[in-house]
């Protein structure tokens, strides 16, 4: 994603990896839009994207009368944070921007002063992000310090933040250290953010991949063709229980049967300390054309019923490591994170 101070620029993802092209969002009913179709995914990314759509949000009410803006804002964040439900990153960020506007309204602002300040708050927003991974992906490096094959599922990279990846950093420093063999993709049906995005991340940056569809993840760790497995995450509760893409959940079941470890990595945006577990984690179910349709292909009859979880929960207990920017986190995860918590409250 790109900010020309006054329009997001967003890579369409739907259309990858056949077709560059750009979403030009000059206002923020655009950018909400893009976050519902996944034209912009991954909770970084969509947290970003959302702190930015606030601000041309800002942008667009400025004009008028103090009272009126501020109602008008409102429900900007209200019509963003409805988007989707799962990734936590959405609201914090969206959190961090509500809470800065509330803050200059305590201070008489002037409407270009706080503008200003909400348009600075979203670029740090991107820009921690950048860093947050670049320090992640070196802890989650250190990890693996002998060549390794890797299975990743769904898309945890530069596509799903606004860059480097979380899951597939790891794997760029990792592939930098000299300790990447091979990274095993899970299409990820049905949106396939595997093959479609995490296959073009890889094959773009030369890191061997080899695409395998869902049902083919059990029988190569069955074959001891995978050392590890590395993932994202969308949401993260107090206890280690993990919220990703549907069927990450039946990857760590099998990397358990086949005595593989099995890490999340995601930065401390992704966790809501307020979630005791993983079962008050809101998982965000889709329509229906989704898994019907594969790339506007109909492949199952119109008339069927659809059950269409965008998203899993991965109990902690199957979690070698959950690594952030601050180290790699490690059962028991509930007091872990309760100290991740009081490190970012200092
Ligand atoms: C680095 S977070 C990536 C995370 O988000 C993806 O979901 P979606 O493509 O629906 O936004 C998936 O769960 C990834 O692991």
């Amino acid at each position: 994603m790109r900010w020309n101070h006054g329009s997001l620029e967003l890579l369409d993802q739907t259309k990858l990896p056949t077709t560059i092209e750009y979403i030009q969002c000059d206002n923020y009913q655009i950018v909400a839009e893009a976050i519902k179709k996944l034209e912009v995914r991954g909770a970084p990314a969509i947290g970003a994207a959302a702190a930015f759509g606030y601000v041309l949000g800002a942008k667009q009410f400025q004009s008028l009368e103090l009272k009126n803006f501020i109602s008008r804002l409102e429900h900007v964040s209200e019509e963003l944070r409805a988007t989707r439900p799962t990734a936590v990153n959405l609201f914090w960020a969206l959190d961090r921007m509500d809470n800065l506007l509330r803050q200059h309204l305590q201070k008489k602002s002037s409407m270009k002063e706080i503008i200003f300040s909400l348009e600075e708050e979203a670029i740090r927003i991107a820009d921690e992000d950048k860093k947050v991974n670049c320090a992640l992906s070196k802890y989650g490096a250190e990890l693996f310090k002998s060549p390794m094959n890797f299975l990743t599922h769904c898309n945890a990279g530069a596509l799903a933040t606004v860059d480097m990846g979380t899951a597939l950093g790891v794997i760029r420093q990792t592939y930098a250290d000299g300790h990447v063999k091979r990274v095993f993709a899970d299409e990820t049906r049905p949106l396939l953010q595997g093959a479609r995005l995490t296959a073009f991340e890889l094959t773009q940056d030369n890191i061997p991949v080899t695409l395998i569809s869902d049902n083919m993840a059990g029988w190569v760790m069955k074959n001891k063709m995978v050392d590890a497995v590395i993932v994202g995450a969308d949401r993260i509760a107090a206890n280690g229980d993990v919220a990703n893409k549907i069927g990450t959940y039946s990857v760590a079941v099998l990397a358990k049967e086949h005595h593989i470890p099995f890490y999340v990595a995601a930065p401390s945006s992704t966790f809501d300390f307020s979630l005791d577990n993983g079962e008050q984690i809101p998982i965000e179910e889709r329509n229906k054309n989704e898994v019907t349709h594969v790339l506007g292909t109909q492949i199952a009859p119109l008339e069927v019923d659809v059950f269409n979880p965008a998203f899993d929960v991965t109990p902690h207990a199957l979690i070698a490591g959950i690594i952030t920017e601050y180290g790699v986190l490690k059962e028991d995860y509930k007091k872990s994170i309760q100290e991740l918590k009081q490190k970012l409250e200092k």
